[in-house]
């Protein structure tokens, strides 16, 4: 429980009332001002550290009253409270600051998921020590550079609670990862962990994947489909490039995170759903908030505690950390004697730039294990592109070729088939670049590595054409 009361502001007398007998019922004590100016008399007797404040106020809009607040405390969270959704204002709560944005008429769990949200960012912005103490690594992820034990110390300060985690970091750096290592360590841990891509499916797919459907009753095909956010119940929905969402998927979302329930397409029932909801990002979401692609008032909810994971180049010797247990594990998986990475390899992985970050790094070690003999794997065991220094950017992208008659090429064959013919040829022929060879088919490298784990190979055996 916080040490000093909520500070409730309405000139509503019934919301005064509703507001106050929800947060009294879960335990927090309140205080309550009609006016800005008893709010600021009473904030500065009580130092509240939550504040809850109506937009329109008898003597003032409720944005000026939080800036004055937070002008007297900054580390008071505010959670303004309005009668219309609106981008414009939206925009201007998160520019000063204010930690949630509800839209009337709330409804009481809303509320409370709103105050335990701003509580848990609170503690957690509040405690440097954690920012700066030598946090371990967590189950699964290694490395232990000054700025992922900084990610160490956040995963484990926001996992004792449920609110919404917004990770961003460059395609491979791990945001999967912590998603889930931030699920394992919540209370909620025996709860299902649910992830959706929303970069890979289609958008008609993604709402009904998320969502689920419900058809018509007379229909004989499947009534109804249960959507990711359903299956996660009692514990953690991870929507990893939450960017992607359209328009009508994005209104959805915040539904579902001001009412806690979900409305499936095609249904109008909504089922209570109790699910910590992380999200994900390899572009800045704050952009797609300026381009207007991504709803502000969404984005102001989904991002109430932020993680950025480095990319692999800034993250110093981390490199040669992962690298030497990936060596050790890819030597268990292939039953293939362990090496040792010479002093020449692992100056040469410590200079790379790492598009593809970890999970480039993980393919090019399984390549190295299968292919090296000797003790340890040397210079010329690595891709020409990484010994020779050859920069990111390609000079040229290569043209992918294939059989001249089309119809022949495509006798017999599934799609897949196709298109891993295609990713193959286009890896051969970017040398086995795998960035380079993302560049020719339009996609990110990331796409291609996810397909070579799946079809089990490592980057840099693919055939040769
Ligand atoms: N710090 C780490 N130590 C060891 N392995 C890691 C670490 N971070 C990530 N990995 C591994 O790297 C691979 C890529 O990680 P992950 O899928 O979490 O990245 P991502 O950022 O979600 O990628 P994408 O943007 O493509 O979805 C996974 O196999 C993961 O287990």
């Amino acid at each position: 429980m916080p040490h000093t009361p909520i500070l409730i502001i309405d000139d509503n007398e019934s919301h005064i009332m509703l507001y106050g007998s929800v947060l009294n019922d879960a335990g927090f004590s309140t205080i309550c001002a009609r006016t800005s100016a008893q709010a600021i008399e009473l904030a500065r007797q009580h130092n509240p550290q939550i504040a809850l404040v109506d937009l329109v106020l008898p003597d003032g809009t409720g944005n000026d009253l939080v800036a004055t607040l937070r002008d007297q405390n900054p580390e008071l969270r505010a959670i303004v409270i309005t009668a219309y959704a609106s981008v414009d204002r939206a925009v201007a709560a998160m520019r000063l600051g204010v930690s949630d944005f509800l839209v009337k008429p709330v409804d009481p769990q809303t509320l409370l998921n709103a105050v335990t949200n701003a509580r848990s960012d609170r503690n957690h912005s509040l405690d440097p020590s954690l920012m700066t103490r030598d946090a371990p690594p967590l189950g699964g992820l290694i490395g232990s550079s000054r700025p992922m034990k900084r990610v160490y110390a956040t995963i484990r300060a926001v996992a004792g609670s449920v609110a919404t985690v917004f990770v961003t970091g460059e395609n491979g750096t791990g945001k999967t990862q912590c998603a889930e290592a931030i699920h394992a360590l919540s209370s909620i841990s025996d709860g299902p962990f649910v992830p959706v891509n929303c970069g890979v499916l289609s958008q008609g797919d993604l709402g009904s994947a998320i969502f689920g459907y419900a058809s018509d009753a007379q229909s004989e095909r499947d009534q109804e489909k249960i959507g990711a956010a359903q299956m996660a119940n009692g514990g953690t929905l991870f929507l990893d490039e939450v960017c992607e969402l359209d328009a009508m998927s994005q209104a959805r979302l915040l539904q579902l995170l001001q009412t806690s329930s979900v409305i499936p397409f095609g249904s109008v029932d909504a089922h209570p759903v109790k699910i910590r909801i992380i999200c994900a990002s390899s572009t800045d979401p704050l952009e797609q908030v300026k381009s207007g692609k991504f709803r502000a008032d969404l984005y102001y909810r989904l991002h109430v505690v932020p993680i950025h994971l480095p990319a692999l180049r800034e993250r110093g010797t981390d490199v040669i950390e992962i690298a030497e247990a990936m060596v050790i594990r890819y030597a268990a998986k292939e039953k293939r004697p362990t090496r040792t990475l010479s002093h020449d390899t692992k100056t040469l992985l410590q200079n790379y730039t790492w598009p593809g970050n970890i999970r480039e790094l993980m393919n090019l070690l399984w390549n190295c294990v299968m292919v090296s003999d000797g003790r340890a794997i040397e210079p010329h065991h690595l891709p020409t592109h990484m010994r020779e220094n050859i920069p990111l950017a390609p000079i040229h992208t290569p043209q992918i070729s294939l059989p001249t008659s089309l119809q022949d090429y495509l006798q017999g064959k599934t799609l897949s088939q196709i298109e891993r013919e295609i990713i193959e040829v286009a890896i051969a022929q970017a040398n086995g670049s795998i960035p380079q060879a993302s560049l020719a088919l339009g996609v990110s490298p990331s796409t291609i590595y996810r397909k070579l784990e799946t079809w089990g190979l490592p980057a840099r055996r693919s055939r040769k054409v």
